[in-house]
């Protein structure tokens, strides 16, 4: 299974143009994290090393077709002294659109929030599920080890708390590239999000998927260390849930925030072909309550 470094290698196909290979992949569409993190990627690579992400707003179109390559369009909507500001646009079809904005950092004041207080990453067994969702980790994510903080992981139980913090890190060294640790933490960002949204509900079939998201890139990190991944869903409603996450290091920095709405509306039952009326299009879903 294609790791990392295989997924951000983008051929640059023409000016501005780069192309990402088919990665395979057991679900139907492609993973969203890794459609964003090849489009920070290609961004990145019309600037030089100076000048790093601090934020991006990205739209998910259509799903991918992960057997596929995509192509990555960008455009230079800005060059500013400080600031430089990308659009990147992934093609099958359009698959998703993305604004990247990045800095070359100034001196100013420094505050930011406490990390939660949770037990140590080593202090907790590694989990293979996805937390909200009873299903195990699809084999691409095998990469990245997660460590579920005790009493989150449980999910399905109506009234609970849409909250959930995992302490996640790519399982490999990653190069000494600021802009690989970005794209990994785009990557990683999207791999957990929706299910805090998922965890106070009954075990329902949902179509789920990421519908836009939005990331801050705030200091400086690695991808391949420890990181507490903080995640809250204040709403949910209309079959969409909003999310939010923060992204701590060991050492209590706050390093990055995401904010996602997410589709999660009821699967209806689709008609086959022999008009049975079974079928979805929706990825596996759980069929029972996460026996955990
Ligand atoms: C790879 C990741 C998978 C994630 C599965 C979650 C599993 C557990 C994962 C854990 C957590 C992971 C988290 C990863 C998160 C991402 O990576 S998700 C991947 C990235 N995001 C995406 O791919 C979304 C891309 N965008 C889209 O697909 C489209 O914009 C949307 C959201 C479908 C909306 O487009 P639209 O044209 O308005 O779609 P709409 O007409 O509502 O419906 C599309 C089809 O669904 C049918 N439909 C409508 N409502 C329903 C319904 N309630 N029930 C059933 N079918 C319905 C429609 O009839 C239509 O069918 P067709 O006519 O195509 O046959």
């Amino acid at each position: 299974m294609a790791g990392l470094p295989e997924v951000l290698d983008l051929d640059e196909i023409g000016p501005d143009l780069f192309r990402s290979g088919p990665v395979p992949s057991e679900w139907a569409r492609t993973f969203g994290g890794q459609i964003a993190a090849q489009s920070l990627m290609s961004a990145a690579r019309t600037l030089d090393r100076s000048y790093s992400a601090h934020s991006l707003h990205g739209y998910f179109l259509r799903p991918g077709r992960p057997h596929e390559p995509t192509d990555h369009l960008v455009e230079r909507l800005r060059d500013g002294g400080s600031f430089r500001t990308r659009r990147v646009t992934a093609v099958q079809e359009a698959i998703f659109t993305v604004t990247v904005s990045f800095h070359r950092g100034d001196e100013g004041f420094s505050h930011q929030v406490d990390m939660p207080a949770v037990p140590a990453p080593d202090d907790i067994p590694e989990s293979d599920r996805i937390n909200g969702w009873g299903m195990p980790r699809p084999a691409e994510w095998r990469h990245w080890e997660m460590r579920w903080v005790t009493g989150d992981e449980t999910g399905h139980v109506p009234g609970s708390p849409a909250r959930q913090r995992v302490w996640i890190r790519y399982g490999h060294p990653l190069p000494d590239d600021g802009a690989v640790h970005a794209c990994a933490l785009t990557y990683l960002s999207d791999m957990a999000l929706l299910g805090s949204a998922r965890l106070p509900h009954p075990p329902t079939a949902v179509q789920g998927a990421s519908l836009d998201h939005s990331l801050w890139f705030l200091r400086p990190f690695r991808a391949d260390e420890w990181l507490l991944y903080d995640q809250v869903s204040p709403s949910a409603e209309h079959g969409r849930a909003l999310t939010r996450g923060r992204l701590f290091d060991t050492g209590g920095r706050l390093v990055s925030a995401v904010a996602q709405e997410g589709l999660m509306r009821f699967d209806r039952p689709r008609p086959t072909e022999d008009g049975d009326g079974e079928a979805s299009l929706s990825p596996p879903a759980p069929a029972v309550p996460d026996p955990r």
